[in-house]
């Protein structure tokens, strides 16, 4: 009977089924892995599975799925668990670690209180406003509030890319956000050729905003670290904040910088709950 020993960790209550590649034999198909594990009746049930490889060119090298089977390029709470695991596990002897990911090369930091890991700090690389970049089709280089139009309504978005696409929506109370009506038809809408996910945010004030999220491949989760540096970057471009927020999310908070040098910066915490064994005849 093929097994695969897995671990299961989170950010902020978006969580991830992680695996390590330099132990385990993948002989699988990832996505169809993704799919299974990810199921939470009938697998092990996560917002995504991420697997630690060797890399040529950095640490290490992190692939990345959501649970429909949709790899992605980048996952903020997912790279900070990675970071965490591949510390403690021995992959990296440094708190410095440079992954290679379908986004760059991605460095988180490991912030240590004695030998626990109490924090990570993630250097997300830059923004990117073109809408051949994100991607995104439609009028002009860029969509800064720019009208997207669904099922007759119009509504004013601002899209960028983090390596992943996301659209970002202003709502005023963020109880009141239409997630699960607008997310998924966001999600699908004819100008994202790689589909995109959703950011509602409610600013509270120039240096606190309050997030939920539709994300592409997974739907609603409690966080999402790459749409939380997102929502800044879109606050901040917009006038509605600093550059240097706290996003308030429902399970605790990430602290984003989108620094002078236009690197976003991302900190907050990677749980570590259980080590699995996954049955692959399942
Ligand atoms: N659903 C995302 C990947 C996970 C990102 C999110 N969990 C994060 O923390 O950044 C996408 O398809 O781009």
């Amino acid at each position: 009977m093929g097994t695969l020993r897995f671990t299961k960790m989170h950010g902020l209550g978006n969580d991830f089924v992680l695996v390590n590649g330099f132990r385990e034999r993948i002989e699988r198909d990832m996505a169809e892995l993704a799919r299974r594990l990810c199921d939470r009746r009938f697998g092990v049930g996560s917002d995504g599975l991420i697997f630690l490889l060797p890399s040529q060119v950095a640490d290490l090298k992190m692939r990345m799925f959501n649970p429909d089977g949709s790899e992605a390029e980048m996952c903020g709470n997912g790279i900070r668990c990675l970071a965490r695991l591949a510390y403690e596990e021995g992959l990296v002897q440094g708190r410095v670690i440079r992954v290679e990911t379908l986004a760059g090369i991605v460095v988180p930091e490991l912030i240590l209180e004695g030998d626990k890991v109490s924090q990570v700090r993630v250097d997300m690389g830059e923004p990117r406003f073109f809408r051949r970049e994100i991607p995104m089709l439609g009028e002009g280089d860029t969509a800064i509030e720019a009208p997207l139009e669904v099922n007759g309504e119009i509504w004013e978005a601002t899209c960028l890319s983090m390596g992943n696409p996301h659209c970002v929506i202003f709502v005023p109370r963020i109880e009141e956000a239409p997630v699960t009506e607008l997310g998924p038809k966001l999600e699908y809408h004819p100008l994202f050729p790689q589909r995109t996910n959703v950011e509602f945010i409610e600013v509270q004030n120039p240096g606190e905003i309050k997030m939920r999220v539709w994300e592409r491949g997974a739907g609603e989760t409690l966080a999402c670290g790459s749409g939380a540096c997102a929502a800044v970057v879109a606050s901040a471009l917009t006038g509605r904040t600093k550059r240097k927020v706290v996003v308030h999310l429902p399970a605790g908070d990430l602290q984003i910088e989108w620094a002078a040098n236009n690197h976003v910066f991302m900190s907050g915490p990677a749980a570590r709950v259980f080590e699995g064994l996954y049955y692959l005849e399942t």
